[in-house]
């Protein structure tokens, strides 16, 4: 990243109301600039208070397209489904909620169908919001055997299947996730994280950039834009 922000936190309730704030300023900027706003929300357990904040706000949401920045190979009705997550959460205020997977059985078919879809949006998203995992991965940007295809795809490639080796256990399934460069493409990126083991993985990542064996490390190192980082000290 061009510059790194830290945005430190002790109360979840601070960082949820900062954040919240701060993507509402972030999509209306891109509503009142383009009439329409693009923007990729993580799943995991840490986005849920952020979005119950989110869904309180004044966003013209029907100008809004959200797509995960990664999903589980999973069918919607299964609570490891990243899209039904953001679905449930801004649907029923209008926004539109593109899912990146498929019923595509064979992740890399599920892959190409994700980037397919991806190919018909108003590129680049006006905000990426990326998580990350103690592992250092982000989105579904794993260390290991797909690390490459996720770093090296080319800009016009702008989602991947990845089978990752070891599955995570907090949802062992196949994925299919944003691209290095698809994520390097946004006109905004932030991160959120916390507790002080990923806050060590983070730190070490940033200062070993491209070279890190931790994903987040490379991915933040292709992002010409300054990065802000939402920590909560839990
Ligand atoms: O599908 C996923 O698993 C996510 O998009 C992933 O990248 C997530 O952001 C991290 O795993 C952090 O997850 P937590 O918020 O649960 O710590």
């Amino acid at each position: 990243a061009e510059e790194i922000e830290w945005w430190d936190f002790d109360a979840q309730d601070e960082l949820v109301d900062q954040l919240a704030g701060d993507i509402k300023f972030i999509i209306e900027s891109a509503l009142d600039a383009r009439g329409q706003a693009l923007v990729a929300f993580p799943g995991g357990s840490t986005p849920a208070p952020i979005f119950a904040k989110l869904a309180e706000s004044s966003i013209r949401w029907k100008n809004v397209t959200i797509i995960p920045t990664d999903d589980r190979l999973v069918p919607v009705d299964n609570p490891l489904s990243n899209v039904a997550m953001i679905a449930k959460a801004f649907l029923p205020l209008g926004a539109r909620v593109l899912p990146l997977n498929s019923e595509a059985e064979d992740y890399k078919l599920a892959g190409s169908a994700a980037n397919a879809r991806l190919q018909d949006l108003q590129w680049p998203p006006d905000l990426i919001w990326l998580g990350m995992g103690k592992d250092g991965h982000t989105a579904s940007i794993f260390p290991g055997p797909d690390l490459d295809e996720a770093m090296t795809a080319g800009d016009d490639i702008r989602a991947v299947g990845v089978a990752p080796d070891p599955l995570p256990p907090e949802a062992p399934v196949n994925r299919v996730t944003l691209t290095a460069s698809a994520i390097a493409s946004a006109k905004t990126t932030l991160v959120v994280c916390n507790g002080a083991e990923k806050k060590a993985v983070l730190d070490q990542a940033i200062e070993e950039g491209a070279k890190s064996a931790y994903p987040i490390g490379k991915v933040l190192a292709k992002i010409p834009v300054p990065v802000d980082i939402y920590w909560l000290d839990n």
